[in-house]
C-alpha cells in the first residue's frame, strides 16, 4: 500500500468511508484512491469491518494444508528462525503463510507473539486472505502478487489498526506462481522503514532454496525415468511432476502425442497405463512425481525374456515417519504407531531416551497430531533454568514481585502454554522444591503467580523427557516417586541409535539430503566405505551426533561423502575410550557429545579444505571475513595448513590486527 505515516489523515478517511461519507475531497490523491479501492473490495467480499480475531481453520483442514506444504515448511522455517534469532530485541514477529493465506509458522519476539494471538487471533492455522480478513499484509501481498506495506489504519478491519505489516510473496521458479508469503508484523508504533526490505530478502532466500530443491527433485525424477527406460527399452514411458504434468517422455511420435494430451488434461481411453509408480524424496518421503509405463498399443507383440524384467521403480522402503522422526526399526516403528494413538488420547507422556535420540522431535509431533495442535507448544529445558528463577519462570509473577523483575509482571510457562503442550525436557534435573510445586499443579491444575494469591488453572498437556534413569534417582531420593507417577501416565522409551543399525544408514542419507539443501549444495551420496565406517561407530550422541558428522562431511564433500570427509573419532570407530560403547548412566550431553566448539571447528576446517580461500569460506558460511579470522584464533585453526602452498593474496587479505 502507500505506507503513509499520516496516521490521523488515513484514520479520518477510514471513518468517513465506514460512515458512507466518502466524497471527491477524500479522493484527492492517488494514494487515497488506492486505499478506497482496497476497502471497497473488502466490503464487496463481505468482510466484517468489526471482526476481532483472525478466522481459524478447523484441525482437519489445517492438518491437510500443512501436510501439502511440507517442502515450504522445511525450506522456510530454518531461514525464518535464523533471521528471528537476530531480531529478538525488535518488537516484531515473522510469519510464514502458505499459498492460500493460512499461517503455518510464527516466530520472533515472544511478547509480540502473545499479544498478536490474544489481541487479534494471529496464530498458526488462522487465515489472512483479503476475503477472510480484509486489507492486511499477507492477504494484500497475495492478491496483488507483490511486496506490500500495510500500515496501521490502512487495514480494513479496525482491530488490525494496532499492527503494521510488511509482506512479500515467495514465488515459484516461473516468477509468477505464489508459493507462500513472508510477513513481518510489528506493533504499529514500532514500524520500521526497513521492514519491507527484510521481508523481501527473507522471501528471496526461501525462493532460492525452493528452486534448488525443485532442481534436485527434478533430477531425481529424471534419473528414475532413465532407469525405467533402460529396463523397458521397447515401451513408452512418461515422467510426470507431482501435479501430473509430463516433464519428459520417450521419443516416439505416439508418446509425444500422449504426453501432449496429458498436458492438456485430455488423455483418451486408448492411452492406457500399464503401471504408475510414485517417486518419493528420500528425506521427507514427499511425492516428487511419478513414472508412467504406458500399455503397448493393440496388436503389439513383444516377448520378454524373464531376465529382462526389472525390479519395480523406486520401491517404497519399510520406513515409518512421525513428523521429522524416521525409522526402519520394527520395534521403534511400533512405538511410533503407539504415539499416534497417544497423541489423540491427551494424557501426560514421559519419553525416556539417551541424549540426541529425538525426544524433542517426538514431543513436537505428538503435539502437532493432537487436538491441541492450534494452541502453543512450549519446550522448556529444566536443566537450564537457575534454581532462583525456577518458580517465577514456571508460574509467572505479578508487578513488584521482586526487584529486577519486569515492572508489568509476566506470565510463566503454564500460562504461555495454555490450552497447548508444555514439553519439560531434562525433567530429571528439577530441584526438589520445584518437583513439589510441579506435583501440586499436576494434581489439581492450580497455581499462583509469584507475589499473587489469585489462583489460576493450568490447561496444558505435559510431555516430559529425560535421559536419566528416574528409577535410580527415586531410589537415591533425588526424584519424587509421586511426581514420576503423575508424569508417566504413558511412558515410551526410544532405543539408542546403536541398537537400530539400519537407521544409521537411513538417517545418514536423510541428513545428507536435508543438509545439502540447508547449505545450498547438491546432496552428497555416501560411498560404501563411508557407510561401513558409520556402521562401526557406537554413536553415543545418537542421531544428533550423526547429524553433526554428516554436516561436517557434507561441507567437506565434493558430491560424494567418502571416509576422508568423516570426523576422525568416527573413523577411529569410537575405540579410543572417549566414545566407546553405551554409557550405562545415559550420560549428560556435555559428557558424550563432541563440544559445540569442536563441531564449529570441524565445519570451518572442512570448508577450508574444500574451498581453500578464506573469502569463499566466509561467504559460504554467511560470515564477515573479520569474524572468520577471529574464529581461527578462537578455535586454534592455522589457516595456512588448509590453504595450500599458494594462497591467493588478492582474494584473502591478511587478518585485521588485533
Ligand atoms: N529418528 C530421527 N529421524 C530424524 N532426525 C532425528 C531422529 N532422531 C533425532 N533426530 C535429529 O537429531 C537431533 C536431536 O534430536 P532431539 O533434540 O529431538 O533429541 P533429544 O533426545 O531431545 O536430545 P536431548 O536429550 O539432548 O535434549 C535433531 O536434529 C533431530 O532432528
Amino acid at each position: 500500500m502507500g505506507f503513509s505515516k499520516d496516521l490521523r489523515g488515513v484514520r479520518q478517511l477510514w471513518e468517513r468511508f465506514n460512515a458512507g461519507l466518502v466524497d471527491v475531497e477524500a479522493c484527492r490523491t492517488p494514494y487515497h484512491r488506492l486505499l478506497l479501492d482496497e476497502w471497497r473490495r473488502c466490503t464487496a467480499l463481505g468482510v466484517d469491518v468489526a471482526m476481532s480475531r483472525g478466522r481459524r481453520l478447523d484441525d482437519a483442514a489445517f492438518r491437510q494444508r500443512r501436510e501439502a506444504e511440507q517442502l515450504l515448511l522445511e525450506t522456510s522455517v530454518p531461514i525464518v528462525q535464523d533471521v528471528a534469532h537476530y531480531l529478538q530485541d525488535v518488537p516484531g514477529i515473522m510469519i510464514l503463510a502458505e499459498r492460500t493465506g493460512t499461517v503455518l509458522h510464527i516466530t520472533g519476539n515472544p511478547r509480540v507473539r502473545e499479544r498478536a494471538a490474544a489481541h487479534s487471533g494471529i496464530v498458526v492455522g488462522s487465515e489472512w486472505t483479503e476475503g477472510a480478513a480484509g486489507t492486511n499484509g499477507m492477504g494484500t501481498a497475495l492478491s496483488m502478487g507483490r511486496p506490500v506495506h500495510v500500515f496501521a489504519t490502512e487495514h480494513f478491519c479496525e482491530r488490525w489498526h494496532a499492527w503494521s505489516c510488511a509482506a512479500a510473496p515467495i514465488f515459484d521458479t516461473d516468477g509468477r506462481t505464489v508459493l507462500g508469503i513472508i510477513d513481518f508484523t510489528t506493533v504499529e508504533s514500532d514500524f520500521r522503514d526497513q521492514a519491507l526490505g527484510l521481508a523481501v530478502s527473507v522471501a528471496n532466500s526461501i525462493q532460492a532454496r525452493m528452486a534448488l530443491h525443485r532442481e534436485l527433485e527434478r533430477r531425481r525424477l529424471l534419473s528414475s525415468f532413465s532407469e525405467t527406460v533402460r529396463h523397458y527399452p521397447h515401451d513408452d514411458v512418461l515422467a510426470l511432476d507431482p501435479l501430473g504434468r509430463p516433464v519428459m517422455h520417450t521419443p516416439s511420435e505416439r508418446c509425444r502425442q500422449i504426453a501432449e494430451r496429458w498436458r492438456h488434461g485430455s488423455a483418451d481411453a486408448a492411452d492406457r497405463v500399464q503401471s504408475r509408480t510414485e517417486v518419493r524424496a528420500p528425506g521427507t518421503g514427499a511425492c516428487i512425481g511419478s513414472i508412467v509405463l504406458l500399455a503397448r498399443p493393440a496388436g503389439y507383440q513383444k516377448v520378454f525374456r524373464p531376465d529382462e524384467r526389472p525390479p519395480p521403480v523406486a520401491a517404497a522402503e519399510p520406513v515409518t515417519r512421525f513428523g521429522e522422526f524416521a525409522t526402519g526399526d520394527a520395534e521403534t516403528r511400533r512405538m511410533l504407531e503407539d504415539l499416534r494413538r497417544i497423541a489423540a488420547a491427551d494424557v501426560n507422556l514421559l519419553i525416556i531416551g539417551e541424549t540426541g535420540t529425538g525426544k524433542e522431535l517426538l514431543a513436537r509431533h505428538v503435539h502437532a497430531c493432537s487436538r491441541r495442535s492450534h494452541e502453543p507448544y512450549l519446550a522448556v529445558n529444566c536443566g537450564a533454568i537457575s534454581a532462583e528463577l525456577m518458580e517465577s519462570s514456571f508460574f509467572g509473577y505479578v508487578k513488584g514481585a521482586f526487584s529486577g523483575a519486569d515492572p508489568r509482571g509476566r506470565a510463566g510457562y503454564f500460562e504461555s502454554a495454555r490450552g497447548g503442550t508444555l514439553f519439560l525436557d531434562e525433567v530429571g534435573e528439577l530441584p526438589a522444591a520445584m518437583q513439589a510445586a510441579l506435583l501440586r499443579v499436576l494434581e489439581d491444575g492450580s497455581f499462583q503467580r509469584v507475589g499473587s494469591c489469585e489462583t489460576r488453572t493450568a490447561t496444558c498437556r505435559i510431555i516430559a523427557a529425560t535421559h536419566r534413569d528416574l528409577g535410580q534417582l527415586i531410589a537415591q531420593g533425588r526424584f519424587r516417586q509421586d511426581l514420576y507417577f503423575r508424569l508417566k501416565v504413558v511412558q515410551r522409551t526410544i532405543k539408542p541409535l546403536r541398537e537400530r543399525p539400519g537407521d544409521i544408514r537411513l538417517l545418514a542419507e536423510q541428513f545428507a539430503q536435508s543438509l545439502g539443501l540447508k547449505h545450498g549444495v547438491a546432496a552428497p551420496t555416501l560411498t560404501p566405505d563411508a557407510h561401513a565406517a558409520l556402521a562401526r561407530y557406537p554413536w553415543p550422541g545418537n542421531a544428533r551426533e550423526l547429524r553433526n558428522a554428516i554436516e561436517v562431511a557434507t561441507l567437506a564433500a565434493d558430491g560424494c561423502i567418502d571416509t576422508g570427509c568423516l570426523p576422525p573419532e568416527v573413523l577411529r570407530g569410537g575405540s579410543d575410550g572417549a566414545t566407546a560403547g553405551p554409557d550405562p548412566a545415559l550420560a549428560r550431553p556435555a559428557e558424550s557429545l563432541a563440544s559445540l566448539r569442536e563441531i564449529e571447528r570441524q565445519i570451518i576446517v572442512g570448508m577450508l579444505r574444500k574451498y581453500r580461500q578464506v573469502s569463499v569460506v566466509a561467504q559460504r558460511l554467511g560470515l564477515a571475513r573479520s569474524t572468520l579470522y577471529r574464529k581461527f584464533a578462537e578455535l586454534d585453526i592455522r589457516q595456512a595448513e588448509f590453504l595450500g602452498s599458494a594462497p591467493d593474496p588478492a582474494a584473502d587479505e591478511p587478518p585485521p590486527q588485533r
